[in-house]
Parts: C-alpha cells; sequence; structure tokens
C-alpha cells in the first residue's frame, strides 16, 4: 500500500496489482494518502484474475467522521460477491479432479449478478462449449426460479406430489425378463446437436407409445431453451398415467432441482460428473435418498467413472458415448470404460450400467450389451419415428408382444 496513491471518484479504475496487496490488509474503511477514504468490504473479494477493477465508491472526507459506504446495499453486495468468490473456489477445486466446465466466467461474477463493479469485458468470459453454456445459463435459470419459490415453499407441494416408482426396480425386471437391456426411452423434442428431431411433438403421446413398445422406464427433458422440454411435460406425462417410472432429463447443479423434479412427478434425476465434483454428487445422491429418487450419475472418461465407483452408494451409472463439448459420438466409448478393473467393480457392486446416446441399430444394442450394459437410454432413433413404438421394436429386432406391458 505505500506509496499508492489513488485518486478517489465515484469511479475509480484499481490495477490488479494493488488489489492483491490490498487483499493482504483486513480492510473495512480504508484511508488513502490524499485524507479521502472509501468503505471497502466489497474490495477484499475482488478477483484474483481480473487485470483490473471498476469500483463505484463515495467520497469521504477526512473531517467527516461518518463511514460512507460503498452502497446503502453493501451488505447485500457483499452476501452477492461471497457467493462469486465461492463459486470461483468450486471450479478450482472442480478442476483439480479434471472437471473442465466451469461453473462461473472466469474473470467474473455469476451471470446474474449485479454491482457493484464494472468488470472488464473480457473474452474468457465466454462459455468455452454447449455444456458450459447450458449449466450457465442453468445457474441464472435457477436462481430466479428459487426466487419465485423458495424451497420452504416445495417442500410443502412435496406431500402433493405423486408416490415415487422405482426406477432401478423397473430396469432390473426388464433386464432379468427379456434378456436385453433394458430401456429408457427419452421424450425429447430437440438437442443442440440435432436441431429439432420432432415438429408434431406431444409429449404425453410419445410417451405412451414408449410404454407401449415395452419401455422400462421414460426420459423426459425438462430444459427449454437447449432441448425445448419442461417440467410441464413431466407432470402432464405423469398425470396421464405413465406407469414407467421417469427420469427428470435435467442439467442439475443445485439441490432445489431435485426438490423441484419430485414435485413434478419425477422417480429418478440426471447428475453428470463433467459438472459435478464428487462432494456434490455425494450430497445430491443423499438428497435423491431421502426423497426416494433414484440417481443415474453420467460418465464419460475413465477419469469420471474412476471418480463415481469412488463414492460409496452409487446405484446406477450412464456412461454418455456423446461428448457433451464437443457433441462427437462413439459407442465405442461404453465398450472402453467397462474393460479391465472397472469393469470388475462394477459387477462386484452389482451397478447397473446404462449405455446412452447414439445408439441405431439391433447391433448397436448388442454391441453394448456385450460391453456390460444392463439399460440403455436412447432418444433420437426412436423418438423420430412416426411411430416410436414400431421405433422400439426395430431397435430391438423382436416383436412387440416380447415386451409388452412391461411396466405395468
Ligand atoms: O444431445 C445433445 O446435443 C446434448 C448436448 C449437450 C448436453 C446433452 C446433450 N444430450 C443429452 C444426451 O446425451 C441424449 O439426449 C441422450 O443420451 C440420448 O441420446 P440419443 O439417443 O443420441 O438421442
Amino acid at each position: 500500500m505505500e506509496g499508492t496513491c489513488f485518486s478517489i471518484r465515484p469511479s475509480i479504475r484499481v490495477p490488479f496489482s494493488n488489489l492483491s496487496s490490498l487483499k493482504s490488509i483486513p480492510i473495512r474503511n480504508l484511508s488513502f494518502g490524499n485524507g479521502s477514504s472509501i468503505h471497502v468490504n466489497a474490495l477484499e473479494t475482488a478477483s484474483r484474475r481480473s487485470s483490473s477493477l471498476c469500483i463505484r465508491a463515495q467520497q469521504q472526507d477526512s473531517s467527516n467522521s461518518s463511514i460512507l459506504s460503498l452502497s446503502s446495499e453493501a451488505v447485500g453486495d457483499s452476501i452477492k460477491i461471497k457467493e462469486w468468490e465461492f463459486g470461483r473456489l468450486q471450479d478450482e477445486l472442480a478442476a483439480t479432479q479434471g472437471i473442465r466446465i466451469r461453473r462461473r466466467p472466469p474473470t467474473g461474477p455469476p451471470l446474474h449478478y449485479e454491482g457493484p463493479f464494472e468488470l472488464e469485458e473480457n473474452e474468457d468470459n465466454a462459455p468455452r462449449n454447449i455444456l458450459e453454456d447450458i449449466i450457465w445459463t442453468k445457474d441464472k435459470e435457477v436462481l430466479q426460479l428459487k426466487e419465485r419459490m423458495p424451497l420452504s415453499m416445495l417442500k410443502k407441494d412435496l406431500e402433493n406430489a405423486p408416490p415415487v416408482r422405482d426406477f432401478v426396480e423397473s430396469l432390473k425386471v426388464s433386464y432379468l425378463r427379456t434378456g436385453v437391456p433394458a430401456l429408457i426411452a427419452e421424450v425429447k423434442k430437440a438437442s443442440p446437436s440435432r436441431g429439432v428431431l420432432r415438429e408434431d411433438f406431444d409429449p404425453v403421446q410419445i410417451a405412451q407409445a414408449y410404454e407401449k413398445g415395452g419401455a422400462a422406464c421414460l426420459s423426459v427433458l425438462t430444459d427449454e431453451k437447449y432441448f425445448q422440454g419442461s417440467f410441464e411435460n413431466l407432470k402432464a406425462i405423469r398425470t396421464a398415467g405413465v406407469k414407467c417410472p421417469l427420469l427428470c432429463k435435467e442439467f442439475i447443479i443445485d439441490s432445489w432441482q431435485i426438490y423441484y423434479a419430485r414435485t413434478k412427478g419425477a422417480d429418478a434425476v440426471l447428475l453428470i460428473a463433467a459438472v459435478l465434483p464428487d462432494l456434490e454428487i455425494k450430497y445430491l445422491t443423499k438428497i435423491c435418498k431421502m426423497l426416494g429418487l433414484a440417481a443415474l450419475v453420467e460418465v464419460h472418461d475413465e477419469r469420471e467413472m474412476d471418480r463415481i465407483l469412488g463414492i460409496d452408494g452409487i446405484q446406477l451409472i450412464g456412461i454418455n458415448n456423446r461428448d457433451l463439448g464437443t457433441f462427437k459420438v462413439d459407442i465405442s466409448n461404453t465398450k472402453k470404460l467397462l474393460e479391465g478393473e472397472r469393469g470388475q467393480a462394477i459387477r462386484e457392486r452389482d451397478i447397473i450400467v446404462v449405455g446412452e446416446s447414439g445408439l441405431f441399430t439391433p447391433d448397436d444394442i448388442s454391441y453394448v450389451q456385450e460391453a456390460g450394459v444392463k439399460a440403455v437410454l436412447v432418444g433420437e432413433s426412436i423418438v423420430k419415428q412416426a411411430n416410436p413404438t414400431e421405433g422400439i421394436v426395430g431397435l430391438f429386432d423382436v416383436g412387440p408382444t416380447n415386451f409388452e406391458a412391461e411396466c405395468a
């Protein structure tokens, strides 16, 4: 601090080098050499990564003993800043686990953050791929939803939620009965990689057709922006009396979403290892357990698989053949992740593995079955068929009677 001279104006630009030195001293009310001071409780949490930061502050004359704060909302601001700082720490922790999806723009606060700082525009603040884009958008959406429907309200709504059905048991029963991987059929209108899959999209009709075709469970996309799905679709399918247990296919980053999914009739939720650090997966699976929901934990590479195998109590692992960053689909990914010791550990622990994405033909199904999966999650190849029931029959290359009334 010595020798640093700031001219205090309502808005000042402070170089990062100075911020880091300010950070090393306990700051509340900082006096500068020119006799001015500002209340800088927010400053102590400034980003280490930004090169400079614009602070809006009020000047205080040294003769005036009252402290003029950064703004009248300083307390609220500092909570938000703490959240932002926590987000950055979260990203740093996640990176040590090989997670490349960042939860926050690296040189700025969460996207929903407002003031008191104006951060420099920086190209690093753009999402690096579609999954990151989805997660940043989700962060904003969830914050808004939580404001409208706090958890206390959702907890009350739980009392009116329909009973939970056993998602894992339904997969096991189907596999044992048919000898082919149990089908989780996906109700999906569109996706970032494939655009609109079906214009005449009636979620209830599609769900009923899947059930008729022998699906053991259904996966319902609820994300609106990228998949044109909705929680209303999930609720409508459940209310229509479809018996197959329902996976809420959502990008979960907050336990609030799990409660919300349950109030809409979900029996299972998706947790994506590429997004969630181990501790969060442990925490969120506990919430699932408490609510009676199954958790399908999705992995895409060896490192994610090893992380998930290191967590106790995991019952369902999905291997996504699609790289959610690049959209590349390769079904040999399922085989690769089930080879050797990993496959052994999965068999010993009686974990059900679900082969996900890019499954179009009976040969594809046989291939992933030989690799060790007991269930498959299929969207595009069946949702695009004029008659999704026939789509399922064609995919498994067997008559519908082999599957009929699977969920009954
Ligand atoms: O499918 C995408 O484009 C996508 C992009 C970003 C995140 C997730 C994405 N898809 C989710 C899925 O992995 C699939 O919906 C699911 O596994 C079914 O795949 P498919 O049978 O290939 O439709």
